[in-house]
């Protein structure tokens, strides 16, 4: 397995540092203004904002998460200093405390991001991006598969979602590597998909939509949908979000509505939330019961950046480092759907990097105009 540091916030100039030192704090002004929490909740909240910029790691004494993923032993330390990785799960571990969500009391359970969430469902954009997917089940499989599965990696990207696959746009240059070929060939013989889910909203409905067509077309016999067990990095989907997301979808008369509300209640489509999901620690690192599930199915797809930085390692790859080699580790086929969205990227030919260096520095890292589509097929 290939090394390579690993990403921190120290330096000022870096995405890193922008992320805790302002993204976290307006974050917390976000949740702060979208729900009427009381006094206490409210100085809890206002003292992460302090805490998590100007002071020390400051573990909770009454949280046992600090002990599981071994993070306890970071206490004292600047947040800046600690692995990128490890100090946003901290921050979101602290905010979720702090609102009360893990309980006990009335606020156990009440997800401080739901607002952000059902925003999302019920937009005029949302409804047309379903109007497209629906028209989408007429058309031949070589052209509805591509756009669904473009559908998936961009997201809540409504104006490049379910478009169908033209000459221009299948050479789209926002996709910096594009294995979708394989990617398509596997899921056309895949008995069980692992799909480890990343946003709720405008991203877990064209995910749920591919499900639907791939269970439906009999492509895939079962699909274990891996949310998170709580709400993690403001959008990351629970199954409550999940089963809003269906709802969502049977409410507004999609055809994929009912069937996949069928598939869940006859265990085609199955829900999995697993506590690493939410663990500060990189995909190489999974426990054994993790490691098998993943072992047992035909091929496990990642959703998203978060995902892609755990399955690859939040590291300053070269990012010529191959996909295979820095996914290697891994028990099965993987693939990985996945918006650029921090600095963490592999897979890359040199003359694709030179090309986007020139054009944006290093911006073309973070700024979600570019995608990748990358597959580790376990066979080489
Ligand atoms: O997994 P997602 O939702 O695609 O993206 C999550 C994410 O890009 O947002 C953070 C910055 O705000 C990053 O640190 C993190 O990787």
């Amino acid at each position: 397995m290939p090394d390579a540091p690993l990403i921190h916030g120290t330096d000022p100039a870096s995405f890193a540092h922008a992320v805790l030192a302002e993204r976290h704090p307006a974050l917390i002004r976000k949740v702060l203004d979208a729900t009427p929490y009381g006094p206490e909740q409210r100085h809890a909240l206002t003292t992460l904002l302090h805490d998590a910029t100007e002071g020390p790691l400051a573990p909770p004494d009454d949280d046992p998460w600090w002990d599981t993923w071994d993070v306890r032993r970071h206490a004292g330390r600047s947040w800046f200093d600690l692995p990128f990785l490890v100090a946003e799960s901290c921050f979101y571990r602290r905010l979720l405390h702090a609102v009360g969500f893990f309980g006990p009391g009335p606020w156990q359970g009440v997800d401080p991001f739901r607002p952000f969430k059902l925003a999302e469902l019920d937009t005029p954009e949302a409804a047309a991006e379903l109007t497209a997917a629906d028209a989408l089940a007429e058309r031949p499989p070589h052209e509805r598969l591509p756009a669904l599965l473009h559908g998936s990696l961009w997201g809540n990207r409504a104006d490049l979602g379910f478009r169908i696959q033209t000459a221009e746009s299948a050479a789209d240059s926002r996709l910096l590597a594009d294995d979708s070929e394989e990617l398509l060939s596997l899921l056309s013989r895949c008995g069980t998909l692992c799909l480890v889910a990343d946003n709720a909203g405008r991203e877990l409905i064209p995910d749920l939509l591919l499900v639907d067509d791939l269970l439906t077309r009999g492509r895939v016999e079962r699909v274990l949908l891996h949310l998170k067990p709580y709400p993690y990095f403001v959008s990351d989907a629970t199954t409550a979000d999940a089963l809003d997301a269906v709802r969502h979808l049977v409410t507004a008369k999609s055809a994929a509505g009912p069937r996949l509300w069928s598939a869940l209640a006859d265990g085609r489509l199955v829900l999995r939330a697993h506590p690493f999901t939410c663990a500060p620690l990189p995909y190489a690192d999974m426990p054994d019961d993790l490691r098998e599930e993943f072992a047992s199915a035909d091929l496990t797809l990642f959703k998203g950046d978060l995902n892609y930085r755990r399955l690859v390692g939040d590291r300053l790859w070269p990012p010529t480092t191959s996909f295979a080699s820095v996914t290697a580790y891994f028990p099965g086929p993987v693939a990985a759907l996945r918006t650029l969205k921090s600095d963490v990227i592999v897979g890359l030919d040199a003359s694709t990097e030179a090309a986007l260096v020139a054009a944006e520095g290093q911006r073309w890292r973070t700024g979600g105009a570019h995608a990748v589509i990358q597959v580790n097929a376990g066979t080489n």
